[in-house]
């Protein structure tokens, strides 16, 4: 492969606030950075935490890399120290990485003030090192730390950096936005006049960038442009301070924008799937607005998009999903038109292509009741009982029908807090009354319903309330406020989410129940 795309999500991404991988984490984030077709994973720094120096031994026979290969992460040598006597090179080559990169200065305020030494001597620590890495049969990578600020400050120096680590043996010298203060027309200026000052020809250079400026991406992609063909990125932008380079946002951007291949064929699809397991492991919530893997990358709330996108989905998208193993949704709001129902409908397998009246009342029905405070963004179950009743002029047949409900709460002497329920219903022509006690007025009224319901539908037993959101919406013309609330169910094989609004928040959530019972029968029978 002609570039290198080289992954820091063990090294850099570990130094995101939140995140600490275990060694079992560390080499399952492998393996999923392998699948995903990077050149390189840099997997820690071996010597400076326990769990880096076990990661490195774990994986000489934990580790089956298909694609990628390891690289152990460290510094220079010590100043005035003999690098052959540095304990910790030695443990980069205990390592046993067929590639290390050693992190140097290249500022030289940061190699008078930080290294508290000369800019000679910091020159003989990246030409010793990189020397004893190479006669160890190691291929050498150097990040020349504060790159850009450097070679503005002083260019004469940081160049004699690259110079010194190439003509020791370096393989690649990486320029580092190590503060992430640049922009990409800086990094472009910044790399030309680079190759020119040190005859070293952009092929050999690297870039990484921290996403201080919110650039990190475009400053790769920039630099990428500019010629460098070695990149580093981290799994989600995870990273020290705001982070790095998306690792997924960069790759697919230099596949698909610029038509550079940087992965192995087929891997590029994996972007989505990849992106979101590493968030699992790295105990972070997906961002769902994440660039080209996040579930709302794709997905079109206003009903001018979806007019278009009926017509052809790339229309409104810039690639097409999949290529990146991500789908299209559309969502139906407020802003909805027609176009937007009949796409949302078609995804929910009906099709109204034939029914302009359904189209234009359930379009109507759903700007109303959003101005109500009903939402169906997240709400898909609600809103398919919405169509298919409109589409059976309001004849859509329901599992039971409601006589009464009432909830009760108690405090008690002792401090304990028990609510009870009764609901009297029609189930198949029977009237059923049943009541049950639970830990708060919404869970009584689901095990009461649940109570009475079961014998008819014994499938019950298997659903599952998973999550409930309640929202407080604030009234509008002085009315009182009212209640939103989200139900999520599940049956073990799919989870379905409903939605009732209502001034009450016990309405608001026996709305939504009898959507979500109404919704998973209908499904199972
Ligand atoms: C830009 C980056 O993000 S690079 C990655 C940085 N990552 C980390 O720092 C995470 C892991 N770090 C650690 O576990 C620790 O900092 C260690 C083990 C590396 C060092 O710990 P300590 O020996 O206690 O030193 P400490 O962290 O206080 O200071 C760093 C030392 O390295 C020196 N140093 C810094 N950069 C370099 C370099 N490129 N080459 C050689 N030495 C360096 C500093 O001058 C300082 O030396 P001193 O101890 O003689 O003053
Ligand atoms: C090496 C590195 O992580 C940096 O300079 O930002």
């Amino acid at each position: 492969m002609e570039y290198q795309v080289f992954d820091t999500t063990l090294r850099d991404g570990g130094q995101r606030e939140g995140i600490s991988y275990s060694v079992a984490d560390k080499l399952a984030v492998a393996k999923l950075l392998d699948e995903f077709g990077v050149g390189f994973i840099e997997g820690g720094w071996p010597g400076a935490m326990p769990k880096d120096t076990e990661f490195f031994a774990r994986a000489r026979t934990e580790l089956d890399l298909k694609n990628a290969v390891l690289v152990a992460f460290g510094a220079t040598r010590k100043a005035n120290v003999d690098v052959a006597a540095d304990p910790q090179v030695q443990a980069l080559l205990d390592a046993e990485t067929p590639v290390v990169c050693v992190v140097a200065k290249s500022d030289i305020r940061h190699v008078e003030r930080a290294l508290r030494t000369t800019g000679d001597e910091n020159l003989a620590m990246v030409r010793d090192t990189v020397r004893h890495l190479v006669a160890s049969g190691r291929r050498a990578f150097v990040d020349c730390e504060h790159f850009f600020d450097g070679f503005r400050h002083d260019p004469e120096y940081t160049a004699s950096v690259v110079r010194t680590a190439i003509d020791a043996g370096a393989e690649r010298v990486i320029m580092c936005d190590t503060n992430g203060g640049m922009l990409p027309s800086m990094i472009t200026k910044a790399i030309t006049e680079v190759v020119e000052r040190t005859g070293v020809s952009a092929d050999l250079l690297g870039i990484h960038c921290q996403n201080d400026t919110s650039c990190a991406v475009a400053n790769t992609v920039a630099a990428v442009e500019a010629g460098v063909k070695h990149f580093q990125c981290t799994a989600n932008g995870y990273g020290e301070r705001p982070g790095n380079a998306d690792l997924f946002a960069t790759v697919s951007n230099i596949q698909l924008k610029l038509g550079l291949q940087v992965l192995p064929d087929g891997c590029l699809e994996k972007a989505t799937r990849v992106s979101s397991a590493l968030a699992e492991i790295a105990n972070i919530a997906p961002d769902t607005h994440q660039a080209y893997v996040g579930a709302a990358a794709f997905a079109h709330k206003a009903g001018l998009h979806a007019s278009a996108i009926k017509v052809d989905p790339l229309l409104y998208n810039h690639v097409d999903p999949s290529v990146v193993g991500n789908d299209m949704r559309i969502l139906v709001t407020e802003m909805a038109g027609r176009a937007s129902i009949e796409l949302k409908s078609r995804e929910l397998g009906i099709d109204l292509a034939g029914h302009p009246d359904t189209l234009s009342t359930v379009t109507q029905r759903v700007k109303d009741l959003e101005a109500g405070g009903w939402s169906f963004e997240a709400a898909d179950a609600s809103f398919e009982l919405l169509v298919r009743d409109e589409l059976l002029d309001g004849k859509l047949a329901r599992p039971f029908s409601l006589e009464s409900y009432r909830v009760q709460v108690e405090h008690r002497e002792n401090g304990s807090v028990v609510s009870e329920a009764t609901v009297k219903v029609r189930v198949r022509g029977e009237r059923v009354i049943a009541t049950a006690e639970g830990n708060g007025p919404v869970n009584a009224l689901d095990e009461a319903l649940r109570a009475a319901l079961t014998q008819s539908y014994p499938q019950l037993k298997n659903f599952e309330l998973t999550d409930f959101k309640v929202r407080i919406l604030e009234g509008s013309h002085g009315t009182n406020a009212i209640t939103r609330v989200l139900l999520e169910t599940g049956d073990g094989d799919r989870d379905w989410t409903t939605v009732g609004v209502h001034e009450n928040i016990v309405e608001a959530s026996w709305v939504a129940l009898v959507d979500a019972l109404t919704y998973g029968l209908a499904e199972q029978s």
